[in-house]
């Protein structure tokens, strides 16, 4: 038996061989104590996970972003009880480089003869948790002081250049937007430093009727949880919704697209570095199928899903409920009819239009999926503009590159079918990458940013096109549409047909035409005027959908308290001055 001193859980854990999986060679029970060792201690037996380098601002770090796919593939493991452990069959997941279709990295799959032992590990938690308001208050601090350290590592910048190198291996984007996407997470983590992990457990306390009566409102954890992430952004969706879950004084489960899952390795890797108590978050690698089984099994207390719709709408049957979900997004943005009279701002609009429907080849749930322009901009070229940067984008600097949930096959079929609607043109794309001179493997997509117009009434005319033209294909694709004032009521109804109200941007500086967007939609991140945008969000704004009872949310103190905790109300009643005057009273 042993017990985690740091994270002082309070029922046993079981010893290392009841798990019933072998524990990463080499990697001993060194991390029952709490905080992590360094890799020279935990991890320097596999060979082929030696980084090329020897920097010590990179001693958490096993594998080397820049050299996967030259030599031995990279391992990813699974952490169980604050071990580094494999499935017991050693049945491994290949993943070829989405550039190249080489095998570069070897993803150690749990499989259903292991999944017990993570049921058992899940409901290790109690229900009030790791932590609460009244209960192991000291682990607020420790996470302050976990954060304060983990941004300070990532604001160096050789750890930095690590992890945007190994998001652009595993999900291809521009270094720019891998970049991006290290530096908001570094962010959120300065945001929840200090004492700000403790300031989101905050509680309010209402006088009651009477002396002695009050109420107290807290912010209670839900004790076992899970936490699934999609492949598009391997390191920030990840780390953002397993931080607020721990901040939250919850023990999750977490399990990343394995695609993609190098990445929270060695993030995790560097948390327990930054002193994070090993037994406080258990990893898994497995597919799809195999988690919901896990899940079904385990019944976590709440579980966040982040993914397509479909599986989003699965677990929340199978889990009766106890879902939070940010699913698929359909993004769309509006030109309105204020057409500035400025070319430097027509020029910044359609750099902003490209940038949302192409950057990650269009592979954020926040992407611009539908274009409506008031015909007032048809005299600036708007979308000549708009193609011309967009036919900028290359496959070698990954401006544009693989879709990894789209083929292009998928992509080319739902470009056909657009086509057949009354009226519909390709405005330009519709291509594969380089005329098809590539070598992305064929499960995935290799298609060349695309657009294509729909007239708004052809759209309108049916069921059928509505529902073509609004489905969401995670690639570079958008549709178009142009209207007029009177086609305003039209427009508003295909935004209420939408299925996901994730992003929007209504593109005005006319109050009256933001207020009638705003007021007849209910997306719930949605930017309003001249430099609105759908994408790009950072660490300083909710990010998350509305109106669905399920929605999640991610990136800010509301969005942490709305995803991983629950409210729970004391209301004391201790004075007993008044019973010398208190009589029986009738029954009521
Ligand atoms: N709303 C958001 O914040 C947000 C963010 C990123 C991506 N997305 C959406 O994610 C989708 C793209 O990702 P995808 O196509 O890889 O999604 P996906 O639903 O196929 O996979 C997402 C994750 O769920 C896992 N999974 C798959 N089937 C499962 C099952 N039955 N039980 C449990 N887990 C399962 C996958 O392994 C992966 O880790 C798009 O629709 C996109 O809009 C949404």
């Amino acid at each position: 038996m042993r017990s985690f001193k740091a994270s002082k859980i309070t029922r046993p854990l079981l010893a290392n061989k009841a798990w019933g999986l072998p524990a990463c060679k080499g990697m001993s029970s060194q991390s029952s104590g709490g905080h992590a060792k360094k890799k020279t201690n935990a991890d320097s037996h596999v060979a082929s996970w030696q980084p090329t380098y020897h920097s010590k601002k990179l001693d958490f770090a096993t594998c080397d972003p820049d050299s996967l796919g030259s030599g031995a593939p990279a391992k990813v493991h699974n952490i169980i009880q604050g071990e580094w452990i494999q499935g017991t069959d050693g049945a491994y997941e290949v993943i070829p480089d989405p550039i190249d279709g080489r095998p570069f990295i070897e993803v150690s799959e749990i499989q259903q003869n292991s999944l017990n032992a993570f049921v058992r590990s899940l409901n290790s938690c109690p229900k009030y948790g790791m932590h609460n308001p009244l209960l192991n208050v000291d682990r607020y601090l420790l996470y302050g002081e976990i954060s304060l350290k983990a941004a300070n590592m990532l604001r160096d910048p050789e750890v930095e250049r690590f992890f945007a190198r190994l998001i652009q291996r595993v999900s291809p984007k521009s270094y720019a937007q891998a970049r991006g996407e290290v530096v908001v997470t570094r962010k959120f983590l300065e945001n929840f430093s200090g004492d700000q992990v403790r300031f989101l457990a905050r509680s309010f306390s209402v006088p009651g009727d009477h002396t002695g009566q009050q109420s107290q409102g807290y912010r209670w954890p839900y004790g076992p949880v899970a936490l699934i992430t999609p492949f598009n952004f391997p390191l920030e969706i990840p780390v953002l919704q397993t931080m607020g879950a721990l901040y939250m004084g919850n023990r999750p489960l977490l399990k990343v697209d394995s695609k993609v899952s190098i990445v929270m390795d060695q993030f995790i890797r560097l948390l327990h570095s930054c002193g994070m108590p090993m037994g406080d978050l258990d990893f898994i690698n497995c597919h799809g199928p195999m988690m919901q089984t896990l899940l079904e099994k385990a019944r976590p207390r709440t579980t966040l899903f982040t993914g397509s719709s479909k599986v989003a709408n699965i677990l929340a049957e199978r889990l009766e409920g106890r879902v939070k979900v940010e699913s698929a997004g359909f993004g769309w943005k509006v030109l309105g009819p204020d057409v500035p009279s400025d070319p430097a701002v027509i020029d910044y609009v359609a750099h902003v239009c490209d940038q949302d429907a192409y950057a990650s080849s269009g592979q954020k749930c926040s992407a611009q999926s539908i274009l409506f322009v008031h015909k007032n901009w048809s005299k600036t070229n708007l979308l000549d503009k708009l193609q011309q940067l967009a036919s900028q984008r290359r496959l070698d600097d990954l401006t544009v590159g693989p879709t990894l949930s789209v083929t292009t096959q998928t992509f080319t079929n739902h470009v056909e079918a657009l086509k057949k609607i009354p009226g519909a043109r390709v405005l330009f794309g519709g291509v594969e990458i380089n005329e098809g001179k590539h070598n992305i493997p064929r499960q995935y997509g290799a298609m060349k940013p695309t657009a294509v117009m729909v007239p708004l009434s052809s759209l309108t005319a049916s069921k059928e096109n509505l529902q073509l033209a609004t489905t969401e294909v995670f690639a570079p694709f958008q549709v178009v549409t142009e209207f007029d004032d009177s086609d305003i009521p039209a427009v508003l109804d295909v935004l209420e047909f939408v299925q996901n109200h994730l992003t929007a941007a209504i593109v005005s500086n006319d109050v009256s035409f933001q207020r009638l967007f705003q007021g007849r939609s209910v997306n719930g991140t949605t930017y309003v005027g001249m430099r609105a945008r759908t994408t790009g969000a950072p660490q300083n704004h909710w990010f998350g959908p509305a109106g669905d009872p399920r929605a999640a949310g991610i990136g800010t103190k509301e969005a942490i308290h709305v995803t991983w905790s629950c409210h729970r109300e004391f209301i004391h009643d201790n004075d007993l001055s008044f019973i010398k005057n208190w009589k029986l009273p009738a029954r009521t």
